[in-house]
């Protein structure tokens, strides 16, 4: 018998935290366990230290996920609770990402100042993202609108956006709703006109892979839907070999047997943009995402990642 509380992983912002006790709930709930046979551990990261600047130009992988993984590594925590969406797509040897919870809302929000419409918003408005996917998404909806680079907390984002500094900002509406702030969202994008970032709104443990003791905890919290979805836009960033600097959609549903998959990239301007849909057995999920990622990398050509990153 387990006598020894679980360590779990996580970073310390309030997003991160809200993950840590999902996870910690549904496990609690899966296997009838107290809360007290649950430690969440809190670790900063160089990606929480690091604030002025955009992530994508300061580059690496990993700038939120190194020292926890680490501390996995070392057997000081358990497993870790991320957002699968800050995930690079090759962890350190040793570790896998056994565990995806159900989906939340994979779309994105928009948050506009004195519109409630992305459509609304007057010609030369400013929106504020760190995003470069929402980034070019929006040049590519909206050449006539100004973008500019916002980071920071959620409640550091709203804040510039109450103060004018910004007449609209984006957020992935999973978050607001882990936050319990859906209400400031005041249009959902539907993932047809503004395309999710891979493994967008959902929640993943990491572990050491040979830990078995682990693997059996968590199996029942595993989502398998979920599993095969992310499985299939994981793969087709790795075959696209995202690196920070380049704007990268992607999103899998399943349907009973099968999966489908819509995948985008475009440049940091929007002005270019390749697209793919395409579906088949679930049990090709990791094939078909790769497929895909291929056959943008090869339709966009050579010229199309080198010529801005
Ligand atoms: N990069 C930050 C990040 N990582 C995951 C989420 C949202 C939650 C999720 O997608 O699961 C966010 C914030 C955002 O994009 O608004």
């Amino acid at each position: 018998m387990q006598t020894k509380p679980l360590r779990i992983g996580t970073r310390g912002s309030p997003l991160a935290l809200a993950q840590a006790h999902e996870a910690r709930n549904r496990l609690m709930a899966a296997h009838s366990l107290p809360e007290d046979m649950f430690e969440i551990v809190v670790l900063s990261t160089k990606g929480d230290r690091i604030t002025d600047r955009a992530l994508a130009e300061i580059g690496g992988k990993g700038l939120f996920t190194e020292e926890i993984e680490a501390q996995l590594l070392s057997g000081a925590l358990d497993f870790a609770v991320h957002s699968s969406k800050d995930m690079p797509t090759v962890l350190p040897e040793g570790l896998t990402l056994s565990t995806f919870l159900p989906r939340a809302d994979p779309r994105d929000a928009f948050i506009g100042r004195d519109v409630q419409k992305l459509d609304e918003l007057p010609e030369g408005a400013v929106v504020g993202s760190a995003s470069l996917r929402r980034q070019a998404l929006i040049r590519r909806l909206r050449p006539d609108i100004e973008v500019v680079v916002f980071r920071g907390s959620v409640q550091t984002r709203l804040d510039k956006l109450r103060e004018g500094q910004v007449d609209g900002t984006f957020l992935a509406n999973a978050g607001l709703i882990r936050l319990g702030m859906e209400d400031v969202a005041t249009e959902v994008l539907s993932v047809r006109e503004f395309l999710p970032a891979p493994a967008q709104g959902v929640i993943c443990i990491e572990q050491r892979a040979d830990d078995a003791r682990i693997s059996e905890l968590l199996a029942p919290i595993n989502d398998d839907d979920t599993f095969d979805a992310v499985t299939c836009e994981r793969a087709f960033l790795a075959a696209l070999d995202g690196s920070c600097r380049t704007p990268i959609a992607g999103f899998a549903r399943c349907f009973n047997e099968r999966i489908s998959f819509s995948g985008m990239i475009l440049t940091p301007d929007g002005s270019k943009a390749f697209d793919i849909k395409t579906d088949s057995m679930r049990g090709e999920a990791e094939k078909i995402g790769r497929w895909a990622g291929n056959e943008l990398r090869r339709r966009a050509g050579p010229g199309f990642f080198d010529d801005w990153s």
